[in-house]
């Protein structure tokens, strides 16, 4: 072998090759008749500019299946309105700008649509010249808007430090110093054509702040957004049930928080797209940029602010991505009781026979893991609506705790940590990429947020007939509460109301005590009316629909925590399908100590010994104090809710007051 002169090897044998002046040989083009195998026809292009452009072909992203028979819609490339492509696309970023715009200068921000990196010539203005120039008028914005997947993977991963791709394809990100929600944050505006309806003061998760300080805090996020060279714009629905579907438009600073809401928001069809029109709410996620503490009502760096008039949340200080889907939950359990339909902090699915199934509960008790169940349907695993029609998913994902995840035990949410999935969070090993899902290094908090269509046994579309059995998820970390029992319906009303979990205080070594969280409907986080108003609705909607309410305890058996183990989940899978067939229902039942529980003696699948929680704690005066204790915290919980009216019927009230635990 020999080099020539420019670090090349050069093969020093002749094959059908004539010598050359420099010594070199020069190899023997084949002659046009003889065999060649390459035989397609040249790419069509004069450059290899051309010939990238060539590998894109134009489409939308994505949109969320309409029904199961056809889970991938063709998309369609035909805009259907009459309005020239370049026009409708002219008109979509006139609505951002408007979106974005500052209400403090003459016209909102240059936004032009499209990659900063792809553009070569100086993107053209939306927005009419204008006589006051500043220099945050000259500046473009670029505006990402609706990305695939795949797109929002190439931003991540070029541009956010932090993102990875899995062994599995799902996309690894962090969000940041909050992993997890901000509730002390949260403010609600105060102003006239909410306020009346809004529960304020002590227990309410709405902590007020005026409108001014909402508009200081809004120009902040815009001016922040505005000041990037680049924007992610997410136009999107919430609700399943057509006739009260919501247009949301989400603005934000990273391709995780795009990706996350293009999982978790149902994705348009591109015509669904084109007739978007002006959002119904809006939401500016300024991330990592902090509010002002210098700001009124500010007390922290955090906020997250939601204003009913104006229709928009501003988003400062934390990058946690769930902060967006719960305030847009939050927006619904505004906006639905004010047309009669119930919103829930639940998850959903529906059996062969048309059965449909609620699982209410606090977070981390259970929603998504039991209601992804291979033998049944799922609607959703966290945001529903009841309607005279039935139940409808607001959300178009999922977003499973993925802590201590394993492909055995939960297989369907296992398998929907794929491309496409967002993973925060989580901790993998560096050069496979392989994800230690017991790995609490960043958080407890891990997260998956994938579409629902990740779950083979989907219900497209997302709505069901009225449900049929409630089911109460608590996570007991005091042990006490059986495995499962039959509420009546006050004790229903009674468990609703005190929305009741004891999760173990933290990952802090040797903390054994766990606290009694009460939240209000289970989610008293994102109710904005009084807890009553949404009780009374449950009880007249089970009443009227004949449903069955239950009491699961998915936390600890035999013990508190520390002594006791969790409920095996097989087990806790046995007593809600023992609920789902009806079995449950036919079971012979004994009533509890205390809290009057009547709970079945024997259940398919389970050990009969555990279904008493006092059979299966073995220092049986420990666990009296330890119910006794529970008992008492329920007691003074319930005290304020003491002198409010459920519904319009005084009885309901009285009957709900002795639901509760007796402690004589
Ligand atoms: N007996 C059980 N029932 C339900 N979940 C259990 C049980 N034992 C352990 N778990 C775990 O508890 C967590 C429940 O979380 P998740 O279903 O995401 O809650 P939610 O959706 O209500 O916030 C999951 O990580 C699940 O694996
Ligand atoms: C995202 C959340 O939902 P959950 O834990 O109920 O699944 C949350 O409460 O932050
Ligand atoms: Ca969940
Ligand atoms: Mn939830």
């Amino acid at each position: 072998m020999a080099s020539n002169g420019n670090g090349i090897e050069v093969h020093d044998f002749e094959f059908m090759s004539t010598q050359v002046p420099n010594g070199l040989s020069k190899i023997n083009t084949k002659p046009a008749e003889m065999c060649n195998d390459d035989t397609a026809p040249a790419v069509k292009v004069t450059n290899v500019e051309e010939l990238h452009a060539l590998q894109r072909k134009k489409a939308s992203a994505p949109t969320t299946p309409r029904n199961a028979t056809n889970p991938s819609t063709p998309r369609s490339m035909t805009p259907r309105s009459l309005l020239s492509e370049e026009e409708r696309q002219k008109q979509q970023m006139q609505s951002v700008s408007a979106s974005l715009a500052s209400l403090t200068r003459e016209s909102g921000p240059q936004v032009v649509k499209g990659d900063p990196a792809r553009k070569r010539s100086p993107p053209k203005s939306v927005v009419a010249p204008r006589l006051d120039i500043s220099d945050s008028a000259l500046k473009f914005t670029h505006v990402l808007y609706n990305l695939s997947p795949s797109e929002l993977y190439e931003q991540a991963i070029k541009f956010e430090k932090g993102s990875f791709i899995t062994s599995t394809g799902a996309l690894a990100t962090l969000s940041g110093a909050k992993t997890g929600r901000s509730p002390k944050d949260k403010r609600v505006v105060k102003e006239e054509t909410s306020q009346d309806d809004l529960w304020w003061g002590k227990g309410s998760p709405n902590i007020e702040m005026d409108e001014e300080t909402f508009l200081v805090n809004r120009e902040r996020a815009v001016d922040y957004l505005n000041s990037l060279e680049k924007v992610f714009v997410n136009d999107q629905f919430l609700n399943w049930d057509p006739e009260n579907r919501i247009k949301v438009r989400i603005i934000s600073a990273r391709a995780y928080h795009s990706l996350f809401m293009h999982n978790m928001c149902i994705r348009p069809t591109p015509e669904e797209l084109e007739d978007f029109g002006t959002p119904d709410f809006t939401i500016y996620n300024a991330g990592q940029f902090p509010c002002n503490r210098y700001t009124h009502y500010m007390s922290s760096s955090t906020s997250i602010d939601l204003n009913l008039k104006r229709k928009e949340m501003v988003i400062l200080g934390t990058q946690y991505a769930g902060e967006m889907k719960k305030g847009l939950f939050s927006l619904m359990h505004y906006l639905m009781p004010k047309r009669g339909i119930l919103s829930l902090h639940s998850g959903c699915n529906m059996g062969k026979a048309g059965d449909v199934a609620l699982f209410f509960g606090l977070s981390g008790t259970g929603k998504t893991t039991l209601s992804t169940d291979p033998n049944r349907q799922l609607i959703g695993d966290d945001e529903h609506c009841w309607s005279n029609n039935g139940v409808s998913n607001i959300e178009g994902g999922c977003y499973a705790k993925c802590i201590d995840l394993s492909q055995d035990k939960e297989p369907e949410i296992w398998n929907a940590i794929k491309f496409g999935t967002v993973l925060e969070n989580v901790v993998f090993e560096e050069h496979y990429r392989e994800v230690d899902y017991t790995d609490k290094s960043v958080t407890e908090n891990t997260r998956a947020a994938y579409p629902i269509e990740y779950i083979p046994n989907v219900r497209l579309p997302c709505v069901g007939p009225h449900p049929k059995n409630v089911i109460l998820l608590s996570c007991d970390a005091f042990g006490v509460l059986p495995p499962v029992s039959k509420l009546t319906h006050s004790q229903t009303m009674y468990h609703f109301i005190s929305g009741y979990t004891a999760l173990v205080a933290g990952t802090v070594e040797g903390v054994k005590e766990p606290t009694a969280t009460f939240s209000a409907c289970f989610g008293a986080a994102f109710i904005m009316l009084h807890p009553t108003k949404y009780a009374a609705m449950l009880a007249e909607k089970m009443q009227q629909h004949g449903a069955t309410a239950w009491l699961v305890n998915t936390g600890w058996t035999g013990g508190s925590y520390g002594v006791g183990t969790r409920m095996k989940l097989a087990h806790t899978r046995k007593i809600i399908n023992a609920i789902h067939d009806g079995s449950l229902l036919e079971a012979e039942y004994v009533q509890t100590p205390i809290f009057n529980l009547a709970v079945p003696t024997e259940v398919n699948g389970v050990p009969s010994e555990t279904l008493q929680p006092q059979n299966a704690w073995s220092d049986k005066k420990q666990y009296n104090d330890t119910l006794k204790k529970l008992g008492g915290l329920f007691q003074k919980n319930f005290e304020v809710y003491a002198d409010y009216k459920v519904g319009g019927d005084s009885n309901l009230t009285e009957k709900i007051l002795a639901a509760g635990p007796r402690l004589e």
